[in-house]
Formats: structure tokens, sequence, C-alpha cells
């Protein structure tokens, strides 16, 4: 489903975890828009229940979102004037908008009072802002377990026909239920949506996802070439172990590979002994997906929390910010996949016995429960706008279309390559420096290191890099905070 994915060859997206409508559109006009970026992963924009674990203990979690209430566009990110203004002005200056879409459930149990203003009532499967009533959910008919929820994940019938933690589950099956959730798809999109993550996918049956896209219409034309489809990725965490796979899922489009990030994570961390020249043939030979099926990223706002594979052992964070820059100028340069940067919020991280205690935390706000506006660098991790990130996203632009060559590793954690005669990178995961003439497979000129320097050509704010007539180039890459070197035409 759906090809459309940005053009001029850009396909780097940015999650801009938690942030307000208006932020978003400030950061595409401002940022986005200049820095190579072509989409951006909002959270739920819909009516999503408020939680309040009480005594100030779990209150406004940042997972309330995915507690959808109604398909109201009134969420903690802003109102539907709000996300009009910001498709719109996104849109206008080419950075497209996917809208996170939670269509498998509901809330869980209990009652309240959602953040667009209308009443739930989860203990009898009762949402009124939809409507949705107790017979367009799944019960003792569908789901076998005693309690209605999920308990053993090598069961495909629990996996989709339960409860995900006592979320209320959706009957896919019903017409109702696919026409209300393609009502709302189908408003995205006349409103400039450009395509969307289905929320857990694995939760729900392929042929009814399909079902449900076969009921959306053509991208908005005031955007969009007639005839576009939405581009469409779903969430499956799949890391081999479970018998609903990955791959069941590419009829309907992509599908998230969770594989790339904690893999990615063991072999920079040196976990197993293992050695950054054994990236050579990062890819499928990975026990990966075909790189045209898979959405990949260095981690997301679930694993970031040390939630799922490998825990805090393997996904690298913005905490871990030297070995995150590597892992994210590793992917940026490596032609495997369509990449998402995450970009966070920070929080109080205090890991005890392996579990992150505040890894509830939502996001920056005041009063609790009512978002901030965004401030970069500040409560505001911004990811994407780190210049090793940002500027590698032009390094990974330029080098589009081109394959890996002039590969070079010292037998352990030194690495280097070209992307045909249009990029060099060389990356250094020793504990000391490394010093080479590489060939670099570029045009003899002077070039600014990217890692270090605002531009690509001189004047250089970083380290300039000279490349001789033979595409040769004496270069030396510190073990330092920035372990990278790269450049391109
Ligand atoms: O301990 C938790 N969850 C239990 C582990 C199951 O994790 C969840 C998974 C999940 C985890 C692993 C899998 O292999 C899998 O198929 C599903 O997907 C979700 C998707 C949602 O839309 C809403 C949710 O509450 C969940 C969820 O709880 C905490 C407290 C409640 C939310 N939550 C969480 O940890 C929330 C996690 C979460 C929320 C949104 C997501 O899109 C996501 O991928 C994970
Ligand atoms: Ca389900």
């Amino acid at each position: 489903h759906g090809n459309y994915y940005c053009k001029d060859g850009k396909d780097v997206m940015v999650h801009l975890f938690e942030w307000r409508w208006d932020d978003i559109a400030n950061e595409c006009e401002n940022y986005l828009s200049k820095n190579g970026y072509c989409g951006v992963q909002i959270s739920p924009p819909n009516e999503h229940r408020i939680i309040i674990g009480g005594d100030g203990y779990k209150d406004y979690p940042w997972y309330q979102r995915y507690q959808p209430v109604s398909y109201k566009l009134i969420s903690r990110s802003g109102n539907e004037e709000q996300f009009r203004n910001m498709v719109k002005r996104c849109n206008d200056v080419g950075v497209y908008i996917y809208a996170d879409a939670v269509i498998n459930h509901m809330t869980a149990g209990g009652i309240g009072v959602g953040s667009g203003g209308s009443n739930w009532n989860g203990d009898n499967q009762d949402f009124p802002g939809v409507p949705y009533s107790d017979w367009d959910f799944h019960g003792r008919n569908e789901c076998p377990t005693e309690d209605l929820n999920i308990h053993d994940y090598n069961n495909p019938q629990q996996v989709r026909f339960c409860r995900l933690l006592g979320l209320r589950d959706l009957k896919h099956s019903k017409d109702y239920v696919q026409e209300k959730i393609a009502e709302y798809l189908n408003n995205l999109i006349s409103i400039g949506v450009a395509g969307f993550r289905i929320d857990a996918s694995k939760h729900m049956e392929v042929s009814r996802i399909g079902e449900i896209l076969g009921r959306l219409r053509n991208l908005n034309t005031e955007w969009f070439p007639a005839g576009t489809k939405a581009f469409v990725f779903q969430e499956v965490i799949d890391m081999g172990s479970e018998p609903i796979k990955a791959e069941h899922y590419f009829p309907n489009g992509r599908v998230t590979e969770f594989k790339h990030c904690k893999e990615l994570g063991d072999v920079i961390r040196k976990n197993n002994g293992q050695k950054l020249r054994y990236l050579r043939n990062w890819g499928p030979e990975w026990n990966m997906m075909p790189g045209m099926d898979a959405i990949i990223f260095t981690d997301n706002h679930d694993n970031q929390r040390g939630h799922g594979a490998g825990g805090f052992g393997s996904i690298l964070t913005f905490f871990e910010d030297r070995q995150y820059k590597i892992a994210n100028s590793f992917m940026l340069a490596w032609p495997y996949g369509y990449i998402k940067i995450m970009s966070s919020y920070r929080w109080n991280r205090q890991i005890v016995d392996g579990q992150d205690r505040n890894d509830w935390i939502g996001p920056p706000s005041s009063p609790p429960g009512v978002t901030k506006p965004v401030e970069c660098f500040g409560e505001w991790v911004c990811e994407h706008r780190w210049r090793q990130i940002s500027n590698m996203v032009k390094f990974h632009n330029a080098a589009v279309g081109t394959s890996v060559q002039n590969w070079w590793d010292n037998g352990e954690n030194a690495i280097a390559f070209s992307r045909g005669n249009k990029a060099f990178i060389a990356i250094n995961n020793e504990n000391f420096a490394v010093e080479e003439t590489f060939q670099t497979g570029l045009p003899a000129g002077d070039y600014c290191d990217v890692i270090s320097s605002e531009n690509n050509r001189p004047p250089c704010s970083g380290k300039p890099i000279t490349v001789n007539g033979d595409g040769t180039a004496r270069v030396r890459i510190e073990n330092d905070s920035d372990p990278v070197v790269a450049l391109h035409v």
C-alpha cells in the first residue's frame, strides 16, 4: 500500500514524539524543510484517555496517548484547528505528516472523560464519542482466555482477539468497526496527512488491516499527485521468537524492523565480543527483512525506556550519546531500509533491577498533564537537530542511489566505506585514535568533515579534509565524543 514517500530522493522521517502541533508546524518551516528531512511521525492525534495514577505517581504517562477514547482530533498535542494548521504548513514546505493510528483497541477498564471531553466507560465498553458499544469488541466468542487478556504471545488467536494489557479489543470483522476506523483515517487524509503508522499491528489480522486500508481514499491533490496512496507502515515487534512474523504483513505495506535497533546496539556496545567490522554485510544477511519493506531506527518511544528487545543492554539512546552518534551515523550512511530518527524529551531515568522506575513519565508539562512548548536542547533532546545527525541526513540524501564501495576495516572496530563517488565515512569505535590514508571514492578537492562542521565544503567550522587526485585522503578519527569523519559532495 502506498508508494508515496517524499520526493527529490529524500526519504528520512523524524518521530517528533509528544510534540504539540504548533511546535511541529514551526519545526517543519524553520528546520526540517531546510535540513533534508521529508517526513514527521506524529503522536496519535485522536482523543485519548487522561490517566491519573494518584498521589502524583504515574500521572499523565506517555502511554495514555495509546488508549483511544474517540477519533476526535483533540489531544494533548492540540485541537483540530491546530492539527489542520500543522498539516498545511508542513505540506507547504515539503515535509509530510505520518499519523500514528491506534486502531487495535480503545481504553482499558474504568470510566472517565477523554482529552476532548468525551465520556467513556471501558467496563461496559461504551465509547459514545465514536460511538462504539459492547458488541463492537472481541469477547468470549473470540478470545479463549478466562480474563480476556493476552497471556501467551505464542498463541496467535490470543494475540489478535484478546486484550493487550486489558485494552478493549476492537472487532475488525465487523463492517461498522471498519467503517468508523476508515472514516477516521480518511478524515486525516482529507486534511492532508500522507500516511500512517499502524500501531500494534501484530494484534490485528493481516487481512482485516488490508480491508481497512482498502477503504482509504487517495491523498489530497492539493499537495499530492492524483491517485497517490497513503504510505503505510505497520508496527510489528518481531524478534524472531513468536509465530506472528513481520513478513506476514508485507501485503499491506512496510513494517517496522525491530531487529535493526537491537543488533546495531549490540555491535556498537561490543556485546558478546562483536566487532564493528561485522557490519560489512549489514542488511538481510543479518536475518532482517528486505530493505524495501523495512522501517528502521536506532530506538523508538517504547524501547528507549528499556522495554522490548534487549532491554537496557542493547538499545542505544540519547543517554549513551557517543555510541548513539555512531549508530545514527552508520544507519544514515548505509543503504538499507527507510530511516526514522527518534526525537525525544528528557526524563529522570532511574534503573533499578533492570527496570526504569520512571519509564512512564510523559513529556515536559506545566501545569501537570499540559505539554510545554518545545525548547530544543533543554527538556527536549531534539536528536534530529544534533549536527552529527542532521548533517548525516544530508549525507544520506547526497548518496541516494549509490552502492557501498571501498570498504576498509582494521580487523576490529574501525571501519570506512564510500557511497559511489558521492560520499565517504570513517567510524572509529576503538578506544584509541585511528589515522589512515583512505580511498574515499570522491572527486579531488577540499571538503569539510560534516560531523564536526556545519558545511560539507570550505569554509569549514570543523575539520577540513583534502581529497587527492587519486581519490585518497589522509584522515584521523579520534576516539572522542565524535568518533566519526564523513564527507559528501
Ligand atoms: O508494562 C506496560 N505494558 C505491558 C507490556 C505490553 O506492552 C504493550 C505493547 C506491546 C509490547 C510488546 C509487543 O511485542 C507487543 O506486540 C505489544 O503495545 C502496546 C500498544 C499500545 O498502543 C498500547 C499499549 O499499552 C501497549 C502495551 O502496553 C506499560 C504499562 C502500560 C503501557 N505500557 C507499555 O509498555 C506501552 C508500550 C507501548 C505503547 C505503544 C506502542 O506503540 C508500543 O509499541 C508499546
Ligand atoms: Ca486485537
